[in-house]
């Protein structure tokens, strides 16, 4: 069983502590997506695990082995691991099937070894696993972006990795290829039963691959969870803002119910990191996804109003802040649309309907919250 523990992870450069007191759990066999800005220290807590850079304090364990804790550092080579970097790295003077060869002799391989390795059946498994069989003989300048990026992965998967880092592997690809490889990488660490991470920009993307997300920020792990998790109940109102697109308001919480400038929501208050939950009559910031907003033509909720059974939903949703907007842009994507909505009060928020919902620019409509929101202690 390959599960990894990353327990109260210090690491720092020359500048100091980079990774401050990380923790990170990744079941056997599953895969563990990083997100975060721009220098937070993802690609750091990858080097770190690989035993490329030297913790400061803090625990690595990789299935029944310690490979980092005080006074043991084992190296690299010694750690079970596969990494697939940003660009592939494939050796220029080595085939396709010799490049897969060398990762199964571990690092301790010369040219002449790859070289015979490479006409084994365990190479022969691995190509055909990423599809690349009648490339064997290639030369890696022959090869697309995505073809040298699956001799990478099934360069990485040769020594039999107890854990695979995958550091930004699909970065460099157009969009159709880059969905493609993901969910091929998704599969082939399933069915060899490997643990993986995968460090990427892309939000959507990990949480459409990752069995887990990990959010991180200023060299922290701020959240980590299932995807629905993190999207459905965000830590913070910045983890809520980085995975996905947010409408952020400022409120005041009575009881369970909280009152905005659009209305009295029905709320359910957070604990923040330190486990404190806004008290009733706090100032707090509601989170609301755009998908839940409701935004009705207002010329149908009067057409509505002219029945009795319509008109008593006409009601209710008054009573759940319905309020009155104008449409003042529309970004179709196809399958959904994004609405930027003016309120008559000022207020400005974007709603995301289907493609079946999607009103034109200067349409009057109603607009409520479904269900309800999220109230957190504002940030500071
Ligand atoms: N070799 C180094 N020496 C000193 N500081 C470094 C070194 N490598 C990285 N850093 C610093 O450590 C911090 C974390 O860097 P890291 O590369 O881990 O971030 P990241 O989240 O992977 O960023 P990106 O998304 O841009 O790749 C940054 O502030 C960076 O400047």
């Amino acid at each position: 069983m390959s599960r990894l523990e990353v327990r109260d992870l210090t690491v720092g450069y020359e500048g100091g502590p980079v990774l401050h007191a990380v923790d990170v759990e990744v079941p056997h066999g599953e895969l563990l997506a990083i997100v975060g800005p721009s220098g937070c220290g993802k690609t750091t807590l990858l080097r770190t695990i690989a035993g490329l850079l030297r913790a400061q304090s803090g625990e690595i364990r990789i299935g029944q082995r310690m490979v980092t804790t005080h006074g043991i550092h084992l190296a690299p080579e010694k750690r079970r691991i596969g990494w697939v970097p940003q660009d592939a790295a494939l050796f220029p003077h080595l085939t396709v099937a010799e490049n897969v060869a060398f990762g199964m002799l571990a690092g301790r391989g010369s040219a002449r070894a790859a070289r015979r390795a490479a006409k084994s059946d365990e190479v022969r498994r691995l190509l055909d696993l990423v599809d690349l069989a009648p490339l064997a003989h290639r030369a890696p300048g022959q090869l697309s972006g995505g073809q040298a990026q699956r001799v990478a992965l099934a360069r990485a998967l040769a020594a039999g990795p107890e854990l695979v880092l995958l550091d930004e592997p699909f970065g460099a690809l157009d969009p159709m290829l880059r969905a493609d490889l993901r969910a091929a990488v998704r599969e082939l660490l399933r069915a060899e039963g490997v643990t993986g991470i995968l460090v990427t920009h892309d939000q959507a993307e990990a949480l459409s691959v990752a069995d887990r997300v990990a959010v991180m920020r200023g060299g922290e792990v701020l959240q980590l969870g299932t995807p629905e998790e993190v999207y459905r109940t965000p830590a913070t109102p910045w983890v809520a803002g980085f995975v996905g697109d947010a409408v952020f308001l400022p409120g005041v919480l009575h009881g369970d119910e909280v009152a905005t400038a659009i209305g009295r929501l029905r709320a359910v208050p957070v604990a923040d990191a330190a486990g404190l939950v806004p008290e009733d009559g706090a100032d707090v910031t509601v989170l609301v996804r755009p998908e839940e907003l409701r935004v009705v033509r207002a010329d149908a909720a009067s057409v509505a109003d002219a029945t009795a059974a319509h008109r008593a939903d006409a009601d209710r949703r008054a009573d759940d802040g319905a309020l009155d907007g104008i449409v003042t842009d529309v970004e179709y994507t196809g399958h959904d649309a994004m609405l930027a909505l003016a309120l008559a009060d000022g207020v400005r928020l974007r709603a995301r309907v289907t493609a079946s919902g999607v009103v034109p620019r200067g349409t009057d409509v109603r607009v409520s919250v479904d269900g309800s929101v999220l109230a957190y202690r504002p940030e500071a």
